[in-house]
């Protein structure tokens, strides 16, 4: 009888941002079809147009940053053909070989977020991504089928800890047990990235703390450098977040940091050679704002 074929473990989505951010730099370009953009890149606020336009950014972004973030949200509010357009585009980004983290925020209770792992993390959906950003809001634990499954699919997970919007605080800085919430969430991020860390990679498992939190990193002592995941930083450009700014907010976690900007490289269409120039100059900053922290 010849032996069962053993299928290889697949590479770590970690291990595989790593490279890809040694090859491009720190920068995850957003795709995030804001009808005003729609227009100002003298498109129509239709499928068609989101189509246009969110296959402009692959041309322009593909090869050129080492992740894509698509924002659901832009797709869903045009309902199922929306939902087929971000299909095509996350396939579009598996062609050109650039990795995908999907903004969709998904939380529910651990049965549901099994759904979510199956929509987002399996091999077999049409809407797999590279990556998803969840929510920790039910519990940390609920998170349990997501993490799993992107264990075993070499997939990664980002999850909320101290977003970028004004009204974060309100729930992430809350104390439980001595421990604010957002710590809490860093502390659950940190055991599930152990292996990672031990085998001196960086984990598949990030957090996402924002561009724009000035000083709460320090200010709730949380560790992020000691999770050993990506640390997701929206809130470039648009929402008054700098490249400079991020060193005094992450401190020595700085290394970790995949900065995130969507309008302000947005605003640089509808030309892709102009886009990805703008993505690049992006990346570059971020680059070297990491390379200036290590001396
Ligand atoms: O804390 C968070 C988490 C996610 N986001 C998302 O990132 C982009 C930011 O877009 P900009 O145009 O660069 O402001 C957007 O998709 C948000 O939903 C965030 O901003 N903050």
């Amino acid at each position: 009888m010849s032996p069962t074929p053993q299928t290889a473990a697949p590479t770590p989505f970690g291990v595989r941002l790593r490279a890809a951010i040694d090859e491009h730099g720190p920068l995850c370009a957003g795709i995030d079809p804001h009808a005003a953009l729609l227009e100002a890149w003298g498109l129509p606020d239709t499928v068609d147009g989101l189509e246009r336009f969110a296959l402009t950014c692959v041309e322009a972004f593909g090869g050129a940053v080492a992740c894509v973030k698509p924002q659901s949200a832009f797709f869903e509010r045009f309902g199922s053909r929306g939902v087929a357009v971000l299909e095509r585009t996350l396939e579009a980004l598996r062609e050109a070989g650039t990795l995908s983290l999907l903004d969709a925020k998904r939380g529910d209770i651990g049965t549901t977020m099994a759904g979510y792992a199956q929509a987002y993390l399996s091999d077999a959906s049409p809407l797999r991504a590279d990556a998803l950003t969840v929510s920790p809001y039910l519990g940390y634990e609920s998170l349990r089928p997501a993490l799993d499954l992107a264990a075993a699919t070499g997939r990664g997970v980002f999850v909320l800890t101290l977003t970028s919007n004004p009204e974060g605080p309100s729930v992430q800085h809350a104390v439980r047990a001595g421990r604010t919430v957002a710590a809490a969430v860093v502390d659950g991020v940190a055991a599930d990235n152990a292996a990672a860390r031990a085998a001196g990679e960086l984990g598949s498992i990030g957090t996402v703390v924002g561009a724009t939190v000035g000083s709460a990193v320090a200010d709730l002592g949380l560790d992020l450098a000691g999770a050993g995941g990506p640390v997701l930083a929206p809130g470039l450009g648009a929402q008054g977040g700098t490249a400079d700014g991020l060193r005094a907010t992450f401190g020595d976690a700085l290394a970790l940091v995949l900065g995130n900007s969507s309008r302000e490289v947005l605003r640089a269409g509808p030309q892709a050679s102009a886009l990805r120039a703008a993505a690049r100059a992006a990346a570059e900053a971020l680059a070297s704002g990491v390379e200036t922290h290590r001396g």
